[in-house]
């Protein structure tokens, strides 16, 4: 048995979505709506021979569902539930009516399950082939049913052999619409299937283009753009932002001794673990080789300073000798802050120079840029 939360739907769904279900509900009720039309309109040329409880029943049980039915899809309210455009309920009620307009009708009987082919159609968009098998049996057995009421009530007029036939014609026809419906429903579904591979592909090539291959850091061309964001901010007056120049000390010497592959763990461990150490809304780069940038927003020279000094002194820690790999590897950082109206490459170059002045000190150390 389907508990509540069951009935909830996985994903919320798109506007697109929204907007096509509401519109899928409006057709579902203009079914409805036709057909209390046309039972009305039989009914006064006298050709509808129902007593006023079914005739009631008829007219009432579409309308006051159909109300509560579009209120719930245009309020969205069951945007979330598992099949929020309640298609098998809905033609499951308007089946009912069919068959009541279709039990006071004795030549024109078929007429009043004319409008259950369209139904059919419309829901094939929202139910699987499965329901819209079973739907479409359904109606035949209730055609069935009520032809037997019809009998016992007040006779047929026409012969039960007419009669078996339109049955039997209803019955081929609602089964072909359902197969249709659900092979062009499977062909729907199969495009939109594909159409989320091909949206998932171009997220990956947009990520690709963002992201350098061994560290899966934003690369160089990316973190240009967002300097460029970061001085539109700062030079708004929206608040200042500085950059760190990393590079890891000996470097060559790794590769050297321990091999490419180590050379590589070492980038990508440090990587993770720059990543982990930084603020929230800060961004890590890779420029290249065995060189980064940090860019910290809203962040000043002291500030800064102090990031970057916090991670040299955790990655400093960081020992590979237990996997066989190199010992610590330490790191030289310059920060320079962004002065309103230089360009990026003016800053860059001040984050460098810095960035020399810790190598040449002796390096695993902070150094700003010099006034
Ligand atoms: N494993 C690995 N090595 C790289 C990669 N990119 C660059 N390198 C190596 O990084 C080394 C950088 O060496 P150098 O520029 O001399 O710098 P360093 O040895 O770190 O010396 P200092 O920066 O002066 O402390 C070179 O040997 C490059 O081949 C990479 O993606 N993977």
């Amino acid at each position: 048995m389907k508990t509540p939360d069951d009935w909830r739907r996985v994903r919320r769904l798109t506007v697109s979505e929204r907007r096509l279900l509401r519109r899928h509900g409006r057709a579902v009720l203009s079914v409805a709506a036709l057909h209390v039309l046309l039972t009305l309109l039989l009914w006064w040329l006298g050709v509808l021979q129902l007593a006023p409880v079914p005739l009631v029943t008829v007219v009432v049980g579409l309308l006051v569902p159909g109300l509560v039915y579009l209120g719930l899809i245009e309020l969205g309210l069951t945007a979330e539930w598992r099949e929020p455009s309640l298609s098998m309920p809905a033609a499951l009620i308007l089946l009912v009516a069919f068959l009541i307009t279709g039990f006071g009708l004795d030549e024109a009987r078929i007429s009043a399950l004319m409008l259950f082919f369209p139904l059919l159609l419309l829901v094939s968009f929202r139910l699987g082939a499965g329901g819209l098998l079973a739907l479409a049996l359904l109606a035949s057995v209730g055609y069935l049913l009520m032809l037997a009421l019809a009998w016992r009530y007040h006779g047929l007029r026409l012969s039960p052999t007419l009669e078996a036939l339109q049955w039997l014609v209803f019955t081929l026809v609602s089964v072909s619409f359902a197969v249709t419906g659900s092979g062009v429903n499977g062909l729907r579904r199969r495009l939109a299937v594909k159409n989320q591979a091909l949206a998932d592909a171009l997220e990956q090539v947009r990520d690709l283009a963002i992201r350098d291959d061994l560290t899966g850091l934003f690369n160089r061309r990316h973190i240009l753009q967002v300097l460029e964001h970061q001085k539109g901010l700062a030079d708004g007056g929206i608040y200042p932002f500085s950059v760190c120049y990393v590079d890891l000390d000996y470097f060559k010497a790794i590769n050297d001794a321990f091999g490419h592959g180590w050379g590589d763990r070492v980038l990508r461990d440090f990587a993770d673990f720059a990543l982990a150490d930084l603020r929230g809304g800060d961004y890590l780069a890779r420029l290249g080789g065995e060189e980064f940038i940090m860019v910290l927003p809203q962040s000043n020279l002291e500030g800064a300073e102090l990031a970057a000094e916090r991670l040299r002194q955790g990655w400093g820690q960081r020992d590979f000798r237990a996997q066989n790999g190199p010992p610590k590897v330490s790191l030289s950082a310059g920060v320079a802050c962004y002065r309103p109206g230089e360009s990026i490459d003016q800053l860059i170059a001040r984050a460098d120079h810095a960035l020399y002045l810790a190598k040449s000190r002796g390096r695993d150390r902070v150094c700003r840029e010099e006034t």
